[in-house]
């Protein structure tokens, strides 16, 4: 198939960062280690399962979950020592606890790691709504991996799983506001693609709403994206109700879509201030006097 021999090609363009990233090579998970810097704490859409923890007590390991929200600022600091303490820092990413393009401090954090660290591997993670308009800029500032969260590509199911969207000064909800964030997602990844950056497609297996769907997901982006990685629901917030998904059912779904995009296997459902080696359950990041209050 064309689509699989130019992925094998333009693979080899970036074989150095998929054999260094721990997100894109589960073999690395013990030996890399990367750190999330939580610098963007609002988000421009409204899932059903996002409940965002921010607390000094906060010891939840999940996603949406940070200790306080780091300033600009104070990263610098903390980057000069954490990679004093850790030599196997490569890889730094912004992943919320809100939407990372939906904050200016996600632009102003990546100028300075590039300035400052340029041999840190710099990622984002985002729902992509606002990915066609940032996609030149990230790119501008060497982000090399973009994750985008992509949980349906048919408004009447992504519907039942984002409430609303805010978009160019207004809220959309229901099926319009879902068509704007497919087609601004589907939008952003071709941009992102073209442009050399290296995307991984997140998506949230939620059984009783998008399971059978998820399939379609892979086979949409299978020559755009680089990996998917399907990730358990937590069942929280709007969703605190819904079942998740049982081991056979995330195995029997990744092996359907494995047909179209390879499957990342090994994601911790990291928070948004993990630090350190994914295979490291606990964080460290509380020692460290530069972490912004
Ligand atoms: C907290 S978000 C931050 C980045 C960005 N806002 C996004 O949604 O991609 C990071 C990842 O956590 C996932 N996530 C958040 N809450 C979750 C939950 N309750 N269960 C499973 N995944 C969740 C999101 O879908 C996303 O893939
Ligand atoms: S886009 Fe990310 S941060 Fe925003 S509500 Fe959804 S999961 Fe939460
Ligand atoms: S949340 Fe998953 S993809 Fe992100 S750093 Fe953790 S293991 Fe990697």
């Amino acid at each position: 198939m064309g689509g699989k021999s130019s992925k094998k090609i333009s693979m080899s363009k970036f074989a150095h960062i998929l054999k260094v990233h721990p997100c894109y090579n589960e073999k690395l998970h013990d030996k890399v280690g990367r750190v999330h810097l939580p610098v963007a704490p609002k988000c421009n859409i409204a899932c059903k399962f996002c409940r965002r923890s921010i607390d000094k007590e906060c010891c939840e390991e999940r996603p949406g979950v940070a200790k306080r929200i780091m300033k600009p600022e104070d990263v610098e600091d903390y980057l000069q020592e954490l990679t004093k303490k850790m030599s196997n820092l490569k890889v730094v990413g912004i992943a919320g606890p809100g939407d990372s393009l939906f904050n200016k401090e996600t632009f102003e954090t990546l100028e300075i790691i590039g300035e400052k660290f340029p041999d840190l591997i710099k990622c984002i993670s985002t729902n992509g709504l606002l990915l066609p308009k940032y996609a030149k800029k990230l790119s501008d500032l060497e982000v090399k991996t973009v994750t985008v969260t992509v949980n349906a590509i048919d408004p009447k199911i992504l519907k039942n799983i984002v409430e609303w969207i805010y978009y160019d000064g207004k809220i959309y909800r229901g099926e319009e506001g879902a068509s704007i964030l497919i087609k601004n997602q589907m939008e952003g990844i071709k941009k992102a693609h073209d442009l050399g950056l290296i995307v991984k497609i997140n998506t949230v297996l939620i059984p009783e709403i998008n399971m059978d769907h998820i399939v379609d997901i892979a086979r949409t982006f299978k020559d755009i994206a680089y990996l998917q990685n399907i990730i358990p629901l937590i069942p929280l917030y709007k969703m605190e109700n819904l079942r998740p998904p049982t081991c056979e059912e995330i195995k029997s779904i990744r092996e359907k879509c494995e047909r179209y995009l390879p499957q990342f296997r090994a994601c911790q459902q990291c928070r948004s201030d993990a630090v350190g080696l994914i295979s490291e359950k606990r964080l460290n990041i509380f020692d460290l006097k530069h972490f912004s209050h």
